[in-house]
């Protein structure tokens, strides 16, 4: 079997001391020890067996184990339920044939060997008896009194070259030779006295692991659904892999035909088919971590259990995918007892809380309450559980880390991103966990880098234009801007985009009684003079906003475009409004006299609280939409597409109809927009995606004051 060697603690009782070698072999392992094996020179056959059971139970399938020299010890304790992985045999112990034989086919059987003729003999045996080498002593050590001459570094590499079998190499090895023995050509290291005399045996693993794995992409494989759009499934994972810093394996549990606008249909390939695809990484390839996502049906959840109690990999994420972004279903519903049974060999599950319900079998009444499911399903399962608000109503998107047999909680605050790419998050983040946890960072280092890299990834998605409907996210968003290739939209593209983005917005306005009633000039007297009335309040307010983004311009071409822009709103179009309000008075006190409506203070609230904000950019975005939405609208009307009457001087508004369709105003609108997109176009992703934010949003309120004045104002 393709063992994971990298790093191989040998027990040493008196060097454990009082804590115990149970106890260090427990801590060892939870800091990344791969394999352990029990050696106990003065120990009765009896006394083995009963340690090798102990050892069986704090390991809990995380690392493998193995006996030294006490083949019959490790047989019966397998007969009393414990999990002995194999024997490592010194040259004068018992037969490896007799090992091999007596231990099966998928039995670990490492022998020690350091001279030539050890090589010929192992040569000499049949393929598959023998796995590895234990090769040393690499130094002069005291835990082996007897031990040969020391190969020294340059002498483990001469055996390791001509070894045909992986060498792990031992005696007196510290932390300090481990890039040396890597480089020399190690499957891994075998610690004794580092390890076992350690103060802290856990930190001097994780030492010893992030050491040895330093330089080198973690290797991860995801057992997971095909998405051909590629934003899900292992499509997803592989790019989240790469993103984050590793190399990426795919087992494809079923094949979906699906976009971005969602699931068409599922094809399970017959569940033998994929346990060859899981045995052909797993017998060649050292697995660092394992993430797990579609399952599909009860069958396949059974092959991956089965493939897992052999290999136990590391380190293994669970994303209990059930239902897509889309809410076609992913899993059997009859399969969600059986997806019980693969929890308790995650290291981390990551449900959203639809998953999370089923799971903890109770539905959480709110995000508190989530916590507190996850609580009993991080207890009940003894693995962490990541629970995902990506669902939650809102504006903040939180998850919360839960550890509940170590008793630690850790919650991750975050706005949520205004964007409909959220295709395949919920896969990107579980393999990006994967990836982050197989380099060695603790849980909660983990979740907030790729949390971080996620919300990158979110915010650019859209820049990517896959797909009609929930796109994917832009894996790559920050290595493509930190390696200089530019995704930045031109100036152009921005205009395009935020045009396309408030379509639906533009299409409401357009069917507005208001604006068809205006344009047919059927509209009553009375709302016109509401809208004018409210326009007047807006105008005054709206000027001001304009000369705050004079004060902040850093050009005076843009600072005095403001500047006037302020002034034909205050001077220009409120003489206009004057002319109906107020016919004999001009602009006064009495233009201003209505009381302002609920659109009209919402949407001056808005404006100021950007404008307030100080920020430049994030202003202009907001204050473009009374500039591109009037023009479109004024161009529109005058080019008869609402009927041909609109055009006619004998129009009840020709003279409120013929302002928005000026040839300067247009201009005026020209230049706002070029001023806006070419700042969009340069800004950051994340002050782009404000900027856009804003822009929807007093869309969104020109929308509703175009609405007001007929709600209550019935067409004539
Ligand atoms: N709009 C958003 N803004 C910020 N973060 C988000 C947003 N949507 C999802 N996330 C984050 O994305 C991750 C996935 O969460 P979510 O709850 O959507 O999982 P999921 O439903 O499993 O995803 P999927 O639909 O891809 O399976 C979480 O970290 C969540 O906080
Ligand atoms: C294949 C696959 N796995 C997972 C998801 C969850 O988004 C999906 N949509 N498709
Ligand atoms: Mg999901």
């Amino acid at each position: 079997m393709n063992a994971d060697l990298s790093l191989y603690l040998v027990t040493d009782p008196a060097l454990c001391g009082a804590r115990g070698v149970v106890e260090t072999v427990r801590q060892a392992v939870d800091g990344g020890v791969r394999i352990v094996q029990l050696r106990d020179k003065a120990a009765t056959d009896a006394e083995i067996v009963d340690q090798l059971v102990d050892l069986s139970h704090a390991i809990d399938g995380r690392a493998l184990l193995v006996v030294n020299d006490r083949l019959d010890a490790a047989i019966a304790a397998r007969e009393r339920g414990a999990r002995v992985d194999g024997v490592h045999l010194g040259q004068g112990d018992a037969s490896v044939l007799r090992a091999r034989e007596a231990l099966g086919p998928d039995a670990v059987i490492g022998l020690t060997a350091n001279s030539p003729a050890h090589l010929e003999a192992v040569l000499a045996l049949p393929p598959g008896t023998v796995d590895h080498l234990g090769v040393g002593v690499i130094r002069p050590t005291l835990t082996k009194p007897d031990h040969p001459p020391a190969l020294g570094i340059e002498g483990f590499r001469a055996f390791a070259a001509a070894s045909p079998l992986p060498c792990v190499a031992i005696g007196g090895v510290g932390i300090d030779d481990t890039e040396a023995l890597r480089e020399a050509g190690a499957a891994g290291l075998a610690v004794v006295s580092a390890l076992c005399a350690a103060d802290d045996p856990r930190r001097e693993a994780a030492q010893f692991r992030r050491r040895w794995h330093a330089g080198a992409a973690p290797r991860i494989l995801s057992i997971a659904g095909s998405d051909p759009s590629g934003g899900a499934g292992i499509q997803a994972d592989l790019k989240s892999i790469a993103a984050n810093g590793g190399y990426g394996m795919a087992v494809i549990t079923a094949l979906t035909a699906q976009n971005t606008e969602g699931v068409r249909g599922v094809h399970v390939p017959p569940t033998d088919f994929l346990q060859a695809q899981l045995e052909a990484v797993s017998d060649d390839i050292t697995l660092d971590a394992v993430k797990i996502g579609m399952l599909a049906d009860a069958e396949v959840i059974r092959t991956v259990v089965a493939w897992l109690d052999v290999v136990r990999p590391p380190v293994v994420v669970l994303d209990p995918v059930m239902v897509a972004t889309s809410g076609d279903r992913l899993l059997d519903p009859e399969a969600e007892g059986e997806l019980r049974r693969l929890l308790r060999h995650a290291d981390l599950i990551t449900p959203n809380l639809a998953e999370l319900a089923v799971l903890a079998g109770r539905v959480p009444t709110d995000w508190p309450d989530a916590l507190a499911a996850a609580e009993e399903l991080s207890a009940d399962v003894g693995a962490m559980v990541l629970v995902k608000g990506g669902h939650l109503p809102g504006d903040e998107a939180p998850d919360a880390l839960i550890d509940a047999p170590r008793g630690r909680r850790q919650e991750f605050a975050g706005a949520r991103i205004t964007t409909r790419n959220t295709h395949g998050t919920g896969c990107s983040l579980s393999s990006a966990l994967a990836t982050r946890l197989a380099k060695g960072e603790d849980a909660p280092t983990a979740v907030a880098g790729a949390r971080a890299w996620l919300r990158e990834s979110l915010r650019e998605g859209e820049a990517l234009r896959v797909g009609r409907g929930q796109g994917p996210i832009s894996h790559f968003a920050g290595l493509w801007a930190r390696g200089g290739l530019d995704t930045r939209p031109t100036a152009a593209v921005v205009e395009a985009d935020w045009w396309r983005q408030i379509s639906a917005t533009r299409t409401a306005i357009d069917e507005l009684p208001f604006i068809r009633a205006l344009a047919d000039g059927t509209l009553a007297r009375e709302p016109f003079l509401f809208y004018l009335a409210q326009d007047a309040l807006y105008l005054r307010d709206y000027a001001r906003v304009l000369a705050e983004a004079a004060r902040l311009a850093s050009t005076s071409e843009e600072q005095a475009f403001w500047a006037n822009s302020a002034h034909g709103s205050i001077v220009g179009e409120l003489e206009l409004h004057a002319a109906w309000l107020t016919p004999s008075q001009g602009v006064g006190a009495a233009t201003f006299s209505a009381r302002p409506a609920p659109a009209t203070t919402a949407y001056l609230d808005h404006l100021r609280s950007v404008a307030f904000g100080g920020d430049y950019e994030e202003l202009i975005a907001a204050v473009l939409p009374c500039f591109w939405l009037y023009t479109d609208l004024g161009r529109r009307l005058h080019a008869g597409e609402f009927g041909a009457y609109a055009r006619d001087p004998r129009h009840p508004y020709a003279s409120w109809l013929a302002t928005y369709a000026d040839a300067a105003f247009e201009e005026a609108t020209r230049r706002a927009i070029e001023f806006v997109a070419t700042a969009a176009a340069a800004a950051e992703p994340e002050k782009r995606g404000r900027m856009l934010r804003a822009f929807e949003v007093s869309s969104a309120h020109e929308l509703a004051f175009f609405a007001a004045p007929l709600e209550g104002h019935p067409v004539v």
